[in-house]
């Protein structure tokens, strides 16, 4: 059963990358289908109007509930998980987008402007799965760039859609931490040797050097991710 994903945006063209690459190939295999929809074809008014002003005042605008409700309708059933990005959700993180590549479908509601009346989330919590999530703690400008961000690393991990799952299992197995440097020919470059310890053949050294370069660049760049931080 391949992972269903519906795109709701009001600017669908962001989403032209998705069939690019990796993630075109995804598609193409079958593993997995994308749908990208325009939430101003779910409006009834002239003007295809998406936004109104903030009850309770405000700088901007809010993103009103019915578009949403129209274009939900129509691509939800009983098995769907709604994602709605927002500065306020939850962090996005590898092990969520471990579960999202388990799903059955997956619709994204990506909004603009200060955000989508809080009603669509409301409404739908009790029907399906509802998730509130944010992929950093710095502000876009709406959910589109977060939705790509999310889709590209839930569906790499989809079974099959990595050409080599090697590189999966290497991930999974990563000590706590960032990864260590990478290198490949020309063994030098512009006057810069490639580590000799890389060119020895001696794979327990390999992996000794690659432990202990992951610890510094960890230390120096995400103390964070230290076991006890
Ligand atoms: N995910 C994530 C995420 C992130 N990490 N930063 N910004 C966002 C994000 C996601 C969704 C929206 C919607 Cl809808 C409107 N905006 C603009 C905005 C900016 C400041 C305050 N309120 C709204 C969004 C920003």
């Amino acid at each position: 059963m391949p992972l269903r994903i519906d795109v709701i945006t009001i600017f669908p063209d962001y989403f032209a990358p998705l069939q690019l690459s990796l993630m075109g190939k995804a598609q193409q295999s079958g593993l997995v289908t994308i749908a990208i929809h325009d939430l101003r074809e779910f409006t009834s008014d002239r003007h295809r109007s998406v936004d109104d002003t903030p009850y309770g005042g405000g700088a901007g605008m809010v993103m009103t509930p019915e578009p949403w409700g129209q274009a939900i309708d129509a691509v939800v059933t009983d098995q769907s998980t709604l994602i709605v990005p927002t500065p306020a959700g939850k962090l996005f993180s590898q092990p969520v987008a471990a579960e999202l590549a388990h799903s059955t479908h997956l619709i994204f509601a990506c909004g603009r402007y200060e955000g989508i009346d809080q009603r669509v989330v409301e409404y739908y919590r009790p029907r399906i799965d509802v998730r509130e999530l944010s992929i950093g703690d710095y502000v876009l400008a709406g959910g589109d760039v977060a939705t790509l961000a999310m889709i590209e690393a839930s569906v790499r991990l989809v079974p099959g859609v990595l050409g080599n799952p090697e590189s999966l299992v290497e991930e999974s197995h990563q000590l706590p931490g960032v990864e260590y440097p990478s290198y490949t020919k020309p063994p030098t470059w512009r006057g810069l040797d490639v580590p000799e310890v890389l060119l020895s053949g001696h794979h327990d050294q390999i992996a000794r050097w690659r432990a202990e370069q992951s610890t510094i660049r960890t230390t120096h760049n995400r103390p964070d991710l230290l076991p006890g931080s």
